[in-house]
């Protein structure tokens, strides 16, 4: 057996110090009746694993714009995105789809539960669509986060931040490596939100997993390891 070359080792070293998440001179316009809208004009972030970033703005700064194509849910008009090595921003439909299911987590200010599935159909449907459904961690999901007795509910039979609870474990019981969080406490009200917050982290934690969240509230960011604030279309850390 050969040795590695000092060229291999050194290109894996550089992977194992690779961020999780790269992003480079990001760019995304929209087209409206007035022209184009230059919403991201270069934007430059880097996100470990196991670091969680806050994402504050102003209104309209283009907050969700940014974790959209982060979440390979929009395509940008330049630059790249780079997860886990990946080219995001160069794949097709079908491996951006397989990117979502498999690697990344999103949790919506809206909870976007499916109103038809059980509180654990729900729990399951990530990772089963992943590939990664684990019963044991499922169940530890499920306790931790408070919803032993809420399993066999209906999202409709829920409070919002049960509901958003759940959408939390729905994304971590994927084991995604990015956990992405769109205002996730912008519909519940100040204990509830507080509650889905601290959860989120300590799991956040226990996972390893990297979370970027927007927020507008300064009091929910100083919780995260970092912030970051998108200022004219680019990040300036706040
Ligand atoms: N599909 C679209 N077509 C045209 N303009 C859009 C579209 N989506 C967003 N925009 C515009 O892009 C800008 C950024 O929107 P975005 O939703 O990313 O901002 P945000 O910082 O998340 O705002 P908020 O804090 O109010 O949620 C806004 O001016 C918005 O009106």
């Amino acid at each position: 057996m050969h040795a590695p070359s000092i060229r291999t080792e050194a290109a894996l070293l550089d992977t194992l110090s690779a961020p999780l998440l790269r992003v480079v001179n990001l760019r995304k316009s929209y087209a409206t009746p007035q022209g184009a809208l230059p919403v991201l004009r270069g934007v430059d972030l880097s996100l470990a694993a196991g670091e969680t970033l806050a994402l504050m703005g102003e209104s309209g700064s283009g907050k969700s714009t940014l974790l959209h194509l982060i979440g390979a849910l929009d395509d940008a008009d330049g630059g790249e995105i780079l997860l886990d090595g990946i080219n995001v921003t160069g794949l097709s439909e079908h491996a951006r789809a397989a990117l979502r299911r498999e690697t990344i987590g999103v949790v919506f200010q809206q909870f976007n539960l499916i109103a038809s599935l059980t509180v654990a159909e729900n729990l399951a449907f990530q990772a089963r669509l992943a590939g990664r459904l684990d019963p044991q961690w499922q169940a530890r999901l499920t306790h931790r986060l408070g919803l032993d007795d809420l399993v066999s509910r209906y999202p409709e039979q829920l409070s919002g931040g049960q509901q958003q609870r759940v959408a939390v474990g729905r994304a971590l019981a994927a084991r995604p490596q990015l956990l992405l969080a769109d205002e996730p406490t912008g519909n519940l009200d100040e204990a509830a939100g507080d509650a889905v917050l601290a959860l989120t982290l300590e799991l956040v934690a226990e996972t390893g997993c990297a979370f970027l969240m927007v927020t507008h509230s300064a009091r929910l960011a100083a919780l995260l390891s970092r912030r970051e604030r998108l200022v004219a279309g680019a990040l300036a850390t706040s």
